[in-house]
């Protein structure tokens, strides 16, 4: 099957003051059609990086270098502002953790996702308002023409994410990217977007990639996980296999010290270092912790590269 996406030996580096520091390394991974993947990791790991450079917005500081980044069997071609434009537009949609951040204050919402098809010649006016009506009910939206003519600042953050979803999901794209999606809401409204970014995506075929660092939401809606750790893939297969059989001692880890639901009345686990930021990182020495008397035998144990370091 031909990947939607398809990065080869991804590194990302960023320059201060002279120095280069690694963001991410040697990543590589695919999604398929009618896929979702998840990328998981703890925070700083690369996560949303991986996304900003599919989609060419990487910070001004940071340059990539990759073997291939292939949507649909094209090669990406960056530095083509029209070709770009058209990727972003019709063929790589994102979501972000912020409804606000997508979204123009000043505009009516339905507007707002109304104008994503306003490229798409084949529809004319009317069509197009009727699609999104169309698509404001599939995500629960009881009454459409109220939701259409409302600002952003009306609505609460979770129907915010809903147009958002519209936003992303209206012009089919052949893949969705959504940066942890429903961070920012409340957790009983979490669920409900989740499930309807699930149901619309599998519905109509979308490949996503879904970016979390909650284990719950990857094992609900992923079919395949990365797990990251400071820049590198540690773990990749079917998300039932990596949670249920983790092979990898930081795997372990990470599913040992979640509170609930996998490991109920076993003595919580907590991982004994925190992801090294930027600047803690020379090259050459992932995974970059920095060994204590208490932690050693433990990093060892997780990370055996750390044996090779001249320390
Ligand atoms: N503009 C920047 N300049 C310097 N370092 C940066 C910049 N943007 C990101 N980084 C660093 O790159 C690393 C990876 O960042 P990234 O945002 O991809 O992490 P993440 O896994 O998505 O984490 P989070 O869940 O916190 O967003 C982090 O250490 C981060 O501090």
């Amino acid at each position: 099957m031909e990947a939607v996406l398809n990065i080869e030996d991804l590194n990302v580096d960023f320059l201060i003051q002279g120095h280069e520091y690694p963001a991410v390394e040697h990543l590589s991974l695919y999604v398929n059609k009618n896929e979702t993947i998840g990328i998981v990791g703890e925070s700083g790991s690369g996560k949303s990086l991986t996304a900003k450079t599919i989609l060419g917005i990487l910070p001004r500081n940071a340059i990539s270098h990759y073997q291939a980044l292939e949507y649909k069997g094209q090669a990406i071609d960056f530095d083509n502002q029209t070709s770009m434009q058209n990727l972003r537009g019709n063929e790589i949609s994102m979501i972000f953790q912020d409804p606000l951040s997508s979204l123009n204050p000043l505009l009516k919402v339905g507007k707002q996702v109304e104008e994503v098809l306003a490229i798409h010649k084949d529809y004319h006016s009317e069509q197009r308002r009727k699609m999104v009506f169309d698509l404001f009910e599939q995500v629960g939206f009881n009454d459409p023409e109220k939701i259409y003519h409302s600002y952003p600042h009306e609505l609460s953050g979770g129907m915010r994410q809903r147009v958002v979803i519209c936003m992303a999901i209206i012009a089919n794209p052949g893949l969705i990217i959504a940066d942890e999606p429903t961070t920012a809401l409340d957790t009983t409204i979490q669920k409900q977007i989740l499930d309807i970014l699930h149901h619309l995506t599998k519905q109509k075929g979308n490949a996503l990639m879904l970016i979390s660092h909650d284990w719950g939401v990857i094992a609900n809606m992923t079919d395949r996980v990365y797990v990251m750790y400071a820049g590198r893939v540690v773990e990749t297969g079917p998300t039932k296999e990596v949670i249920e059989n983790p092979q990898h001692a930081y795997t372990q880890g990470l599913l040992n010290a979640i509170p609930s639901l996998l490991n109920k009345g076993k003595k919580l686990y907590s991982i004994p270092f925190r992801v090294p930021s930027i600047n803690e990182r020379e090259k050459g020495q992932w995974p970059y912790i920095k060994l204590t008397q208490e932690n050693k035998d433990e990093v060892e144990a997780m990370f055996p590269e750390v044996r090779s370091w001249s320390v």
